[in-house]
């Protein structure tokens, strides 16, 4: 799908000056054609990207301009046809199905918009789970999983079964067991695209507050509310790069500072 009213996307995005924070996440010319039925979707067509340590971006664009793909790839979830990826130095496109298990499970923590909670065990089970498989002792996991209950106002829930929760506090148990392990990388699909506005709003509550302590954060949206807590906006079209722009005040690189600047309205 396309759309006639976006930026025009650029060829290729230089990576973004060095501002002294460390990458910890980058990514040169990453390509990922899909091959269903019918004609083969061009989703990814050579993204370079760098994403430093602390940084809240959020990837905005149209249905269809491929911004979940990008977003897979960068998670593991789906294997670039071409392009390399590093996550805190170490370079990952190489990476076995089982090796990307592993990163994922100490290193990047992922929440989806149909929240992907495992139905049959109930909310404490879901959260330790992660800590357990990645080895963490039962009793630090169950601590762990108090503390991030409590904050996320879901104390009193462990015993409940995901179907019992509302959409919003189903989003919450799936966004405390992917902070579980402190991973270093919150990646966030959609995450309020299922909720309603009060929904929408606490999601967005949680991810400012994560990110004001440090948390790094991508997160791929539709909703401009959303995109508006993030410190920098990159519009995706047509499986491209079209603009990025820090929201703080520091000059735009793309050419569409002006529609970024709408989406705070
Ligand atoms: N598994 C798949 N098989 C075939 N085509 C796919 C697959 N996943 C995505 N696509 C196609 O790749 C393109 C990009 O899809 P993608 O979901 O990444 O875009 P998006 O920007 O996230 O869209 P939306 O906002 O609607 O979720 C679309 O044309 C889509 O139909």
């Amino acid at each position: 799908m396309s759309d006639r009213t976006a930026p025009r996307p650029r060829a290729a995005e230089p990576p973004r000056p060095d501002t002294g924070t460390p990458p910890l996440l980058r990514a040169e010319g990453l390509v990922k054609t899909h091959h269903g039925e019918g004609a083969p979707a061009h989703a990814v067509r050579g993204v370079d990207l760098c994403v430093r340590q602390g940084e809240f971006v959020a990837v905005t664009g149209p249905s269809g301009a491929g911004k979940s793909t990008l977003l897979h790839l960068l998670g593991g979830l789906q294997r670039p046809d071409a392009g390399s990826l590093w996550l805190d130095g170490r370079r990952t496109d190489g990476y076995s199905e089982a090796r990307w298990a592993v990163e994922r499970r100490k290193r990047i923590g992922i929440v989806f918009q149909f929240f992907n909670l495992v139905s049959n065990l109930s909310v404490a089970d879901n959260v330790e789970l992660p800590a357990l498989l990645a080895g963490v002792p039962p009793r630090r996991a169950r601590a762990e999983r108090e503390d991030l209950l409590a904050e996320l106002g879901l104390a009193g829930k462990e015993r409940s079964m995901p179907g019992e929760l509302s959409g919003g506090e189903q989003q919450r148990v799936a966004l405390a067991r992917a902070l579980v392990n402190h991973p270093p990388l919150l990646l966030a699909d959609e995450p309020a695209g299922s909720l309603d506005s009060k929904g929408t709003r606490e999601v967005m509550r949680l991810l400012s507050r994560f990110h004001q302590r440090g948390q790094t954060i991508v997160l791929v949206t539709h909703d401009a509310r959303l995109a508006s807590a993030a410190d920098r906006v990159i519009s995706f079209f047509d499986g491209r790069i079209a603009d990025d722009a820090a929201l703080d005040g520091t000059p735009a690189r793309g050419t569409g500072i002006s529609g970024v600047l709408e989406l705070r309205d």
